[in-house]
């Protein structure tokens, strides 16, 4: 044995040939170790230049910053969890500050900082840092999500507002969700019939986007198959605006030339694609209104813009930059709240047999399904919360320090929402403590409490709350009511409560896109 463990030089002597050889990179490493650490001690001791830099000192931030990455190296692949912990060592008073490359970032992580600065200072805070992939995208950040704050984005707001997500118009497409919801349930019952596990992870993605397609551009859409590639244009942008982009953490490189060319290639192509097919919506739509007026159908999201194309001076662009927000902000961000809150309740079994009992108690007997009328008592479905970046716009005094124009905030509604002096057991998943009875039943998701923020607060709030809260309520109420569900071995390989989405430093939903877990979930 002891030969063996020689052999393979898990055993060796100090002193035999093997050992005394220095390997190769042993050398500069003794090298550059020091030198780093002699420029990390420069970076965080050097006398701030200007007063920008000098107000920015006396923010609460960790002593370990090296030049030029700042401190990028003590964020960890899930960023809201390393934000917590580090703000929870080195912030005060909820507010911490890290240079993420190049790029000043507050990060806040407390229910009364975020009141300062969603509230109190929201007119401050409303903006977005901006970047080229985005400008791209979204056809010169024309849209609402990436808009920066000013006249364009208020009109953009309004029309979005006032014309895509009103309550009414969310309603109207009641019988849309329902179809959807029945769709998937026979493809779960088929699943079911021989005998195999259900994907739950690959139907709801599909789930939430064909109700989207359906609703921006009317039935023919999925009937001609044009559904998948919606599908795959919106993972393409996802797949852009959640990677590395040198843009969010070193602007100054990313304007030089060859470095934007780069950068901006993919993103080039992408909107190509995105651009011929939307521009062949919008034309079917415009011949077909040209030919057919006040048919009494419900009109789907492009007849809703081409109707008010003059009145708000939307441009082609406009409209298409409002068309793929709509894709973006409104298919996975609810597909993943579902697919996190099976996953949560297929782990604690008595939980889901508890709110299954309460949803087939409001379902009449007989029904084959849920549909919206049974839902006035649906269980409220809780919802985790996402890192929102914005812009400050102007200097602005929040809890004492002042905060300089142009410092990007982060939002950390996943740390704000599990603050232990805020909630009771505040890691675990506890759905019920939102039901009566619960000294926490009124905590409210509308942005008027600050404990929890899974839809934001102030101007830049979500406006497809209402959108999403009715897509999720009535699937989830339907996969409850129709089946029993039980989790085969092995087939949750992540836990979601740490790996659920957040955004890293650019105005997106990148982690989403990361939440690579596979809920595969027998029924019985
Ligand atoms: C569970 C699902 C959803 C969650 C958790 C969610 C969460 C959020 C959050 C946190 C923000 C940023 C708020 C801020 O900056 O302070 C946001 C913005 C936004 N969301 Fe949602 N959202 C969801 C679903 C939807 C849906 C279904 C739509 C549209 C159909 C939508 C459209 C938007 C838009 C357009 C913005 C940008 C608003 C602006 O910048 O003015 N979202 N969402």
């Amino acid at each position: 044995m002891a030969q063996a463990l020689a052999q393979s030089g898990l055993h060796e002597q100090p002193g035999t040939a093997s050992s005394s050889q220095v390997p190769p990179l042993v050398v500069p490493l003794l090298v550059i170790c020091p030198l780093l650490l002699l420029l990390a001690r420069f970076a965080t001791t050097a006398k701030p230049a200007t007063p920008r830099e000098k107000l920015l000192a006396e923010l609460p931030s960790p002593p370990s910053r090296f030049p030029v990455i700042g401190h990028l190296h003590l964020v960890g692949s899930l960023p809201h969890v390393s934000l917590r912990d580090l703000a929870a060592k080195h912030g005060r008073d909820g507010l911490m500050l890290l240079r993420l490359g190049s790029v000043p970032t507050l990060v806040v992580s407390s229910p009364r900082a975020a009141q300062a600065v969603l509230r109190t200072h929201d007119h401050v805070f409303a903006s977005w840092p901006g970047s080229a992939v985005t400008d791209i995208l979204f056809y010169g950040s024309s849209d609402i999500a990436f808009s920066p704050y000013g006249e364009h984005w208020r009109n953009i707001r309004k029309i979005v507002t006032t014309q895509l997500l009103t309550v009414k118009k969310v309603r109207s497409y009641r019988f849309i969700r329902e179809h959807e919801v029945r769709l998937v349930m026979e493809k779960i019952g088929e699943t079911s019939a021989i005998g195999k596990a259900v994907d739950l992870s690959g139907l709801l993605p599909f789930f939430t986007n064909d109700i989207m397609c359906t609703i921006v551009s009317g039935k023919l859409f999925k009937e001609e198959g044009r559904n998948k590639l919606f599908r795959e244009l919106t993972d393409a942008n996802s797949k852009l605006l959640g990677g590395f982009n040198l843009e969010d953490y070193f602007p100054s490189m990313a304007r030089l030339g060859v470095v934007r060319r780069v950068v901006c290639a993919k993103a080039e192509k992408v909107i190509k694609r995105w651009g011929n097919f939307l521009d062949t919506l919008i034309d079917g739509h415009v011949s077909k209104s040209l030919v057919n007026h006040g048919d009494g159908k419900i009109s789907d999201y492009i007849d809703v813009l081409l109707s008010v194309e003059q009145e708000y001076g939307l441009t082609r662009d406009n409209i298409k930059a409002i068309l793929v927000d709509m894709f973006q902000a409104g298919t996975d961000t609810s597909s993943i709240v579902l697919d996190f809150a099976m996953a949560k309740l297929i782990q604690k079994p008595w939980l889901m047999t508890k709110l299954q009992a309460e949803v087939r108690r409001t379902v009449p007997r007989g029904n084959h399904m849920v549909t919206e009328d049974d839902q006035r008592d649906a269980p409220a479905t809780p919802t985790p919360c996402a890192l929102v970046p914005h812009l400050c716009l102007a200097d602005c005094d929040i809890q004492g320090y002042t905060i300089p124009a142009g410092t990007r905030v982060l939002i950390n509604g996943w740390a704000i929402s599990r603050d232990a002096s805020s909630w009771e057991r505040a890691d675990e998943f506890v759905p019920e403590r939102f039901m009566e009875g619960s000294s926490t039943a009124t905590a409210d998701y509308n942005g008027n409490d600050f404990l929890f923020l899974p839809f934001g607060s102030g101007r830049r709030m979500c406006p497809g709350m209402n959108f999403a809260i009715s897509t999720i309520e009535i699937m989830l109420a339907n996969l409850m009511y129709r089946f029993d569900w039980k989790l085969p071995a092995g087939s949750m390989n992540v836990d979601m409560t740490e790996s659920f989405g957040v955004t890293v430093p650019g105005r997106r939903r990148s982690s989403l896109s990361r939440y690579s877990h596979h809920t595969s979930c027998f029924f019985t």
